[in-house]
């Protein structure tokens, strides 16, 4: 389980995240939603390891995680992907998913950049396990595709597969709708389901299509102006007077409902 207490990131006066505190089940997706600038995408970076918090705490098993850096956080299994994926633009999806992260395999990154041989036995084993993601993914058919040349989803999915070449634990995943087509949307939610459900994943999702939340996650925590407003089930959520303000703003709201819709 992943516990964040009392959490604040200030920017100057600003305060992005608020006094947020929140709490990641071990095995479950839990989706984080939330109207722009919310302070979502901040709290991601918090916990990850991105950004120092101004205050607060945050614990995975018990543990104090408050503050360390992602190469710490990584070799625990904890991962952050963002709203735009990284990827090695002119490397092949199989390339891309054979450059695991430096630390995770020795030099493997700079020997790879450098086209250093890396050791056989050390490329056989991330060769097949490359094989065994792109299968589980289902983008066999991409395996030799420049990443460069895939479309937003597709991206997605190749981040999705790296993090099952390090066997991540807790992944945290910043939009994974955005810019994605509704099938390839639907693909990546299955896999987030599969790796969920058969190999015990657990997911923190941030995500605006609200079809993809109510289907996935579940817990749902609602964020607005930095505070946590909301956690509870995806139709309860919903439902929930301060959240439908936050999201129709009281102005919307109270037309909607002098018309009868709301
Ligand atoms: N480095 C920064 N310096 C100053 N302000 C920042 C910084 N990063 C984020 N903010 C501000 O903090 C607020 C929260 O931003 P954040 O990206 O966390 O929101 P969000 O909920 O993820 O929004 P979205 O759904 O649009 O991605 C915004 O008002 C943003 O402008």
């Amino acid at each position: 389980m992943i516990r964040v207490e009392n959490l604040h990131k200030h920017f100057g006066g600003f305060h992005a995240v608020d006094g947020a505190s929140i709490e990641i089940a071990t095995g479950s997706i839990t989706g984080l939603i939330g109207p722009n600038g919310a302070g979502k995408s901040t709290l991601f970076n918090v916990i990850a390891g991105v950004l120092p918090p101004t205050s607060g705490k945050v614990t995975m098993a018990g543990e104090d995680i408050t503050g360390l850096p992602p190469h710490d956080l990584f070799h625990k299994g904890l991962l952050r992907t963002f709203q735009i994926a990284h990827e090695f633009s002119s490397m092949t999806v199989r390339e891309n998913l054979m450059m695991v992260p430096a630390g995770q395999s020795g030099e493997t990154l700079w020997n790879a950049w450098f086209g250093r041989g890396r050791v056989a036995d050390e490329e056989k084993a991330l060769a097949a396990k490359a094989d065994e993601v792109l299968d589980f993914l289902t983008i066999d058919h991409l395996a030799d595709e420049r990443a460069g040349n895939l479309s937003g989803g597709q991206k997605k999915l190749l981040e999705l597969g790296r993090t099952m070449m390090v066997d991540a634990k807790v992944v945290f995943l910043d939009e994974v709708g955005a810019g994605v087509n509704r099938t390839l949307l639907n693909t990546i939610g299955d896999a987030i389901v599969r790796l969920n459900r058969e190999r015990g994943y657990t997911f923190c999702v941030i995500e605006h299509d609200m079809d993809f939340i109510g289907r996935l996650c579940d817990p749902v925590i609602v964020m607005a102006e930095g505070k946590v407003l909301a956690q509870g089930k995806a139709d309860e959520i919903m439902q929930n007077e301060a959240v439908i303000e936050a999201y129709l703003g009281t102005g919307l709201k109270n037309k909607l409902k002098a018309e009868g819709t709301a």
